[in-house]
């Protein structure tokens, strides 16, 4: 009122100028934008021309500290697996100016090699983008979610740090399983969600179906969905516009969320932060509700995608922070930091990762333990959702049992170890985590407690010590075109599966519900899923508490000597045939040696099955006449090399890859 007063005695220019002074001096106190919202209100001149002012869309000279935030978006992009998702995010930093526009820019948020090569996302990813709208400057904070069910660990923290999600449907294959998970993420947590065709310009693209289907399992009316192809880039300036006409910018209290963390070697702990309220500079001093830890902040900055560092990060910013943090675990997922003279009540978090897939690991070599560990230590200091508990074995030496999200979890980790830290390592078949109630005394007093979990097979107690055994069981979902009903239920059916529901989503399209006992999908049910439906059948699947179940410990004999790595729990009624499977499979990826070898599968002391191994001799020089020296040389060194992928258990070599494959079953 004072200000509209004076404006009746003072030019408007001159005015004009005073408030803008004012509004930069507030701006820098209060560290939000409530002050400018305010004089928009009372003064829309003025504030036009300051609008004007604070949106000169050149992004590289623009304050990104006092970037306002109605004018800011966070959304992540949520989608079934290769519907899309990285293909489209290039496309926006494409079109916004991010990166540049090349034929080399594919999936660039995909950074890990392993993503590169199986062409699939890992680790959520971050960049701020600038995008101009009507003649405003918008700050778009996008985070790109990985799409298999494995990672869906990734999705549900991501989306706790925006307001929108794109959600994106392949045209061509309309909605999928995980496409039906993340709906329900994004629903629960109340955001607003954009739905977005892709792939119109397949040949077989039927956008209509896609959207008829959202229309009925989502109940968003079709007019919503954007048709676009993220691959020529037909639309996607459609799905910049919604996500500024129909995502809410971020509204928040003082406080930051972390949302992803990983390790830098030199820098320590890199967390990455959703400011939903006030304001943090270099050199503040910050609180993580969780430890109740204070750390001084030594960097931050935004990701545009890579990191730019500032000065300050404000309400509804996405960035990155630096605190001399030693360990991923002190920047906890789910966390609430807070300046320390102003705490504040902790943000929701998430939902703590479980490892649902055990597996030991240990080194090809003893020697190379010490080497092992410092790679699994540097790897879990990246990827916080990996349990670590170390294990030994009578066969395999000294090692550890690690605990994944799920199979591919395990296999990615694996192939991280190889490739990014050049390490050998044998993976023993992995299992679920298993209960059992206890009933002797002298165990209860050992534990402490009457229920324990099992992830060890080895340590799994004997029937005459517990009154039940328990298994976890998850509630899976199928979606498949109807031909494939009839073998997808023999299948469900052949893994203990019970059905649950099942409804048409559209007059060709099926979705089934089952509940399987884990232990039953965790190693392959997916490939053989995938195979049956010749790939058009997608699975997702959720944790369904634990069932009381018939349980017994299967040994392995090799050459009598029982081989603790490939014990396995089963099911009492399927064992006979779980133990002649695996007796089979190892016959066939152990090669034959020297001498003959039994393989037999057996529960206590009663043998199930047996399969025969003959003795063999490979004489790799017995095609090398004469004498080329060299040549032997070389054919003795590539049998070498061939053996170290082997792990000697006793006097028979044993194939790293024989832990897994063993396990593998051929449903047909
Ligand atoms: N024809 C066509 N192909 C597309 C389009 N968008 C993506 N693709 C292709 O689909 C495949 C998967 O795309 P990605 O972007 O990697 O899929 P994603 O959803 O990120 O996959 P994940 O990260 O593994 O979940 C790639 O081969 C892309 O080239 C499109 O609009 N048209």
């Amino acid at each position: 009122p004072s200000c509209l007063r004076a404006a009746e005695s003072m030019s408007l220019s001159l005015l004009r100028r005073v408030l803008q002074f004012k509004l930069c001096r507030r701006k820098m106190q209060s560290g939000t934008f409530v002050f400018r919202h305010r004089w928009m209100k009372t003064l829309p001149v003025i504030s036009s021309s300051i609008r004007r002012m604070s949106s000169q869309p050149d992004k590289d000279t623009v304050d990104l500290s006092k970037f306002p935030v109605d004018r800011i978006r966070n959304f992540c992009i949520i989608a079934h697996i290769d519907h899309g998702k990285s293909t489209l995010a290039d496309r926006l930093l494409e079109l916004t100016g991010a990166i540049a526009k090349t034929e080399k820019n594919k999936q660039v948020l995909d950074k890990l090699q392993v993503e590169r090569e199986r062409g699939i996302t890992v680790k959520a990813q971050t960049a701020s983008l600038f995008y101009s709208h009507q003649g405003e400057q918008y700050l778009l904070n996008l985070i790109d979610t990985p799409g298999h069910v494995d990672f869906s660990y990734e999705v549900s923290r991501s989306i706790s740090a925006c307001q929108g999600v794109l959600l994106i449907v392949d045209a061509n294959q309309g909605i999928q399983a995980q496409t039906v998970a993340n709906f329900y993420l994004a629903f629960e947590a109340q955001l607003a969600i954009i739905p977005v065709i892709n792939k119109i310009d397949l040949k077989n693209a039927d956008p209509e179906r896609a959207e008829s289907q959202i229309e009925k399992v989502f109940d968003i009316p079709a007019e919503e969905c954007i048709r676009i192809s993220a691959k020529l880039g037909t639309n996607v300036e459609k799905v910049l516009q919604a996500v500024v006409d129909r995502i809410p910018p971020p509204d928040h209290p003082f406080k930051a969320l972390v949302f992803d963390s990983n390790f830098d070697h030199y820098r320590g702990v890199v967390a990455n932060i959703a400011v939903f309220g006030g304001r943090v500079r270099k050199g503040d001093r910050i609180v993580s509700a969780h430890l109740n830890k204070t750390y001084e902040v030594n960097e931050l900055g935004l990701l545009r995608p890579d990191e730019h560092p500032t000065q300050r990060l404000f309400a509804g910013q996405v960035g990155y922070i630096i605190a001399g943090m030693k360990d991923v675990k002190e920047a906890q997922i789910g966390d609430t930091l807070y300046l320390q003279e102003q705490p504040v009540e902790p943000l929701p978090g998430f939902k703590p990762a479980k490892a649902m897939v055990f597996a030991g690991m240990y080194p090809v070599d003893q020697s190379e333990y010490p080497g092992l560990r410092s790679a699994i230590d540097r790897l879990t200091l990246n990827d916080s959702s990996v349990t670590v508990q170390r294990d030994s074995s009578l066969a395999l030496g000294a090692g550890w049992r690690l605990g994944f999200l799920g199979l591919l979890h395990m296999e990615v980790f694996n192939q991280r170890l190889e490739q990014e830290y050049n390490a050998s390592v044998i993976v023993t078949a992995p299992t679920v985590p298993y209960r059992a109630v206890l009933s002797s005394a002298k165990l209860i007093k050992e534990h402490g407690s009457e229920e324990i979990t099992i992830v060890n097979p080895a340590q799994f107690p004997d029937r005459s010590q517990v009154s039940e055994y328990l298994e976890p069981m998850v509630l899976g979902t199928i979606l498949a075109p109807d031909e494939y009903t009839g073998k997808i239920m023999t299948l469900c059916l052949n893994r203990r599966a019970v059905q649950k529901n099942m409804i048409y989503i559209d007059d060709q399209r099926v979705m089934m519900k089952y509940l399987f006992p884990l232990n039953e999908i965790v190693v392959d049910f997916y490939d053989v899923l995938k195979s049956m439906s010749s790939g058009y059948a997608s699975f997702d699947y959720e944790n369904a508490g634990y069932q009381t179940a018939d349980l017994v410990k299967m040994d392995i004999l090799l050459n009598g000597r029982s081989v603790e790595e490939l014990t396995t729990i089963v099911h009492r009624e399927r064992a006979y045939r779980t133990g002649k499977a695996m007796c089979e499979r190892l016959k066939d990826s152990i090669p034959r040696q020297m001498f003959e070898i039994a393989v037999q599968a057996a529960i206590g002391s009663k043998i199930l099955a047996r399969e025969t191994i003959k003795a063999y001799r490979k004489n790799v020089l017995a095609k090398c006449y004469g004498g080329d020296i060299t040549r032997k040389m070389k054919l003795l060194k590539k049998q070498a090399e061939g053996k170290k992928k082997m792990r000697r258990i006793g006097n028979i070599d044993v194939p790293k890859d024989a832990f897994i494959s063993v396990l593998k079953r051929k449903d047909k």
